[in-house]
């Protein structure tokens, strides 16, 4: 297998929110990225399309695609909500369907929702120190349910790629909203 960056392994370090190191490339989700996520549209298109939701720091050791291959990246999910809806990730299934992964928490604090093909769902509280593995088949999105940014770890095959239109399309079958101050799952 060829290896992007040579050999040895380029010096990559992490801390509890940030990857760092030459190879490390940056992803942004603003909130232009995300009208179709949420479920009050008319909310986020009057919220500046600006506003990072959140920050992704990847380490692609190998190229896209690659048989065997890992990749590595740290995600932080700014506090937030739009309408009562707290800020989230994309969610996606694996392209390569039965590809898993890892998921860890870091910092802050959210739920991991978890859904199959049949759009069973279910929740994980993702929070420092928190271990998740997410069996290929499944899609996953990360919400930030706390008013403090959530940061977290995954480790993905380099052949899973991403199918995010499945989602767009259909979204979770599950919501994590807020009220009275308190977090609710809503079914779609
Ligand atoms: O890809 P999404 O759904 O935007 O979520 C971000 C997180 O998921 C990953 O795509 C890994 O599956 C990473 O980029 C990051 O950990
Ligand atoms: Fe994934």
């Amino acid at each position: 297998m060829d290896f992007k960056y040579g050999n040895p392994t380029p010096e990559i370090v992490f801390d509890a929110k940030n990857l760092s190191g030459k190879p490390i490339e940056k992803i942004e989700r603003k909130i232009m990225d995300l009208n179709m996520i949420f479920k009050d549209k008319g909310a986020s298109e009057t919220m500046d399309q600006n506003q990072i939701v959140y920050e992704v720091d990847c380490y692609f050791p190998v190229e896209n695609d690659t048989e065997g291959g890992l990749f590595f990246g740290i995600t932080r999910i700014k506090p937030g909500k739009v309408g009562d809806e707290y800020f989230m990730t994309k969610g996606h299934f694996h392209s390569n369907r039965d590809r898993g992964e890892f998921y860890w928490g870091l910092e802050g604090e959210g739920q991991l929702l978890l859904m199959d093909e049949k759009r069973r769902a279910r929740t994980e509280v993702i929070k420092k120190g928190s271990v998740h593995y997410i069996p290929g088949y499944i899609a996953h999105r990360v919400v930030n349910t706390g008013d403090t940014e959530l940061s977290f770890g995954a480790c993905w095959p380099s052949d899973a790629g991403h199918d995010y239109a499945s989602i767009e399309e259909k979204g979770f079958s599950i919501r994590i909203v807020q009220k009275n101050g308190e977090q609710h799952i809503i079914k779609e």
